[in-house]
């Protein structure tokens, strides 16, 4: 019996296989991507029924689409679908995507398995010339909720913390920085985003030695307060820790390896946005999602502001008023997609403390007078 789904541009009998209707964002998302970037030859390496890999092929106009599933139903569905839609010119492939991988390289690589993409990252690494996108369904492991699951997997320290879905993506993107590098590759992350129950990012790729060494610069730890919530970030791939907070002298972890250097490639987003207008993939979400993308500041993690008028007994304003506060002040700050009370910012927390906890303005006086910007 067929089950009939429309997707995008494409109808997909979906009867048998994996699909699942709460991941359309992430495949318009894909869509977008692979339209803005130019791709020609893609992969989608775990392809169940073919939604992603045809809806590229149909709807961003790729020239050589791969599709690949190790189950003989799924792929049996896929040749289903390309037919139904008119793309018999996709390759429909029935490996274990390993082996794939390890037998032939492509131009953009796209990796979107149950739960954690961990097992095929090395493979991937490998296979992948251009661009890698990944998509991690595991954010109990990555984020801090499952500590031991999360070493095993991704060989990273996660710490249950209020940013703790940034902690995923960065850690997610360590991950994949360090498979590349093993092969003398770099990456350069373009979009990153938390979305719903997983984690997505889309990755450029630059070949050689010198590129990898250039990427692990990216890499270091974060350092947590326990009591107080305050971070800093350190570089490098020694992992230090004073253990004790700067600010509050309360007991600090350390969270990593990961990613420090930019997650957001704004111009990327900017050609992302445009390849959605007009298209069968544009949602009002997913426009919304790529904007606050781009519109992020380029620094690791966020605060959350509820808890730091918590911390401070604060009364709470919104996290747009403390942006533009700070901002004001001379501070560079912005919201984050990663979460709706989140506020990013390069202002120390005694600056925080002093924003939340100062009377609120006389009409005609909003700001303050007193500058303490970098
Ligand atoms: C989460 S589903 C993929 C969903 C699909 N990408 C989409 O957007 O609708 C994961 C798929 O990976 C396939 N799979 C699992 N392990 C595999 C392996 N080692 N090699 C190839 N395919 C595999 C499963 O059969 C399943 O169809």
């Amino acid at each position: 019996m067929a089950e009939m789904v429309v997707e995008g541009a494409v109808t997909l009998n979906v009867e048998g296989a994996f699909y699942n209707p709460r991941m359309r964002l992430n495949r318009d998302l894909g869509v977008a991507m692979v339209r803005a970037l130019g791709i020609s030859d893609y992969l989608d390496a775990l392809a169940a029924s073919g939604a992603r890999g045809l809806r590229v092929a149909k709807e961003a106009g790729a020239a050589a689409v791969a599709l690949n599933d190790v189950s003989p139903r799924a792929v049996a569905l896929i040749r289903e679908n390309a037919r139904l839609n008119g793309l018999v010119g996709c390759e429909v492939l029935s490996s274990n995507a390993n082996v794939l991988l390890h037998q032939r390289r492509f131009e953009a690589v796209d990796l979107d398995p149950f739960g954690s993409p961990a097992p095929f990252l090395a493979a991937a690494a490998r296979s992948a010339l251009d661009y890698l996108f990944i998509t991690a369904t595991d954010t109990a492991p990555l984020c801090g909720a499952h500590l031991k699951s999360g070493i095993r997997k991704y060989m990273a320290v996660p710490v249950k913390a209020e940013h703790h879905r940034e902690m995923g993506a960065r850690i997610l993107l360590g991950a994949a920085a360090r498979e590349l590098a093993r092969v003398d590759k770099g990456v350069r992350p373009l979009l990153t985003h938390a979305t719903d129950h997983y984690v997505r990012v889309y990755l450029g790729i630059a070949k050689g030695a010198k590129s990898a060494d250039r990427a692990l610069e990216s890499m270091g730890y974060l350092e947590q307060c326990r009591s107080c919530g305050l971070w800093r970030t350190v570089s490098g791939v020694g992992c230090p820790s004073s253990g004790k907070c700067s600010f509050c002298g309360g007991r600090a972890e350390v969270a990593g390896p990961l990613w420090l250097g930019p997650i957001q490639d704004p111009g990327v987003i900017g050609r992302a946005l445009a390849a959605m207008e007009g298209s069968a993939a544009r949602s009002d979400r997913g426009v919304r999602l790529l904007q606050a993308c781009a519109d992020e500041i380029d620094l690791p993690m966020y605060y959350d502001h509820h808890r730091l008028c918590r911390r401070f007994k604060a009364t709470p304003g919104t996290a747009s008023d403390l942006v533009e506060e700070l901002r004001s002040l001379g501070w560079s700050a912005s919201r984050t997609h990663f979460s709706g009370v989140g506020v990013k910012t390069d202002a120390p927390i005694e600056v925080l403390r002093e924003v939340l906890t100062a009377p609120p303005p006389r009409s005609g006086a909003r700001g303050g007078s007193s500058s303490h910007g970098p």
